[in-house]
């Protein structure tokens, strides 16, 4: 009487591993040919865990690869200072503030490059991280990187990376752990930080001539540019990722909100406590209270 035939694996690795031996074998094979039933088990198991996790290795690389661009466009963009600065293309105080402004919205922009999965926000804080490392390891003189201190400090002292870029990017990381692309809290924060402040200083500095009577450091003229940008740039960041699917806006309302929470950054970062609060501590946290007050954490 024939021996009874083995039921055949039926998963695609499995089979595959069982057609190395064809079926007529299978029955006739000595033992120690026959697979082993754990090891077509563990081979099922396995062709359905790689088929499984294809969606989560795919997010993996995305997000991945997304970390990588957006760290190396962030040393690309202080490299680029850097080398306009060192021609006297761009001077020292101008170049901080238009990095100031272009890494808070650039980084801003790039969130979507990063995929859908929950831990994405954590490799996107991967880039504000090393930032930090960076700026710390530089500022505490472990190592020198002149390129750096150029474009991002105002005299050229290393010892001022540990301020307000420090701060900067520090805000920037709690803003992607914290609030990330789906909260209207911190897209609004970041924009009053990076073009609320930066236009106010920039403008400020060439047309500023009439000061505030309560802080002789500042102008009417460098206020009215943090309201104005700061304004600008949070409604079209909102647009961009409403447009993109993140958040939902009801404009008839969020307008107005964003009137007040504008007219809120502005008048901290025009109050003489720059000496005691860094405006890159000061703008953001009083525009996270006053952006979760009004809009909570959704952006009607
Ligand atoms: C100069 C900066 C802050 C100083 O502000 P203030 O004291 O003058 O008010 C900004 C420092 C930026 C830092 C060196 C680089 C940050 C890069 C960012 C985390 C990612 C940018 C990515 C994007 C794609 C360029
Ligand atoms: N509201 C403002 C802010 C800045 N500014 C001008 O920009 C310069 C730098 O501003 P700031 O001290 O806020 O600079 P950061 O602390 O933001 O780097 C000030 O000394 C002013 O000349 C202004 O005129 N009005």
């Amino acid at each position: 009487m024939a021996a009874a035939r083995p039921a055949l694996p039926s998963s695609p690795t499995s089979l595959l591993l069982a057609r190395s031996i064809s079926a007529p074998d299978l029955a006739t094979a000595p033992t120690w040919r026959r697979p082993r039933r754990w090891l077509v088990a563990a081979a099922g198991a396995g062709a359905l865990a790689a088929s499984a996790s294809a969606p989560a290795a795919s997010m993996l690389l995305r997000d991945g690869g997304a970390t990588l661009l957006v760290t190396a466009g962030a040393y690309s963009l202080v490299r680029a200072f850097d080398a306009l600065t060192e021609r006297r293309l761009v001077q020292q105080s101008l170049s901080r503030k238009v990095v100031h402004v272009l890494s808070g919205v650039f980084f801003m922009a790039s969130w979507p490059l990063f995929s859908n999965s929950t831990g994405a926000r954590f490799f996107a804080a991967v880039v504000p991280f090393l930032n930090c490392a960076r700026l710390l390891t530089y500022g505490l003189g472990f190592y020198s990187d002149e390129a750096l201190v150029k474009s991002v400090t105002r005299e050229g002292k290393r010892e001022e990376l540990l301020r307000g870029p420090l701060y900067y990017v520090i805000v920037l990381l709690i803003i992607v752990l914290v609030f990330w692309r789906d909260s209207p809290i911190g897209i609004i924060s970041l924009s009053m930080m990076s073009g609320g402040d930066g236009f106010a200083d920039i403008v400020g500095r060439r047309f500023g001539s009439l000061k505030l009577p309560f802080n002789d450091k500042k102008s009417w003229v460098g206020s009215a540019a943090m309201f104005i940008s700061g304004f600008l740039l949070s409604a079209l960041m909102l647009s961009y990722f409403s447009w993109l699917g993140y958040i939902q806006v009801s404009w008839d309302q969020a307008i107005g909100k964003l009137v007040l929470v504008a007219l809120a950054a502005t008048a901290v970062e025009c109050i003489p406590v720059t000496d005691v609060v860094d405006d890159n501590i000061s703008v953001p946290l009083a525009t996270m209270l006053v952006a979760f007050l009004l809009f909570g954490n959704t952006a009607h």
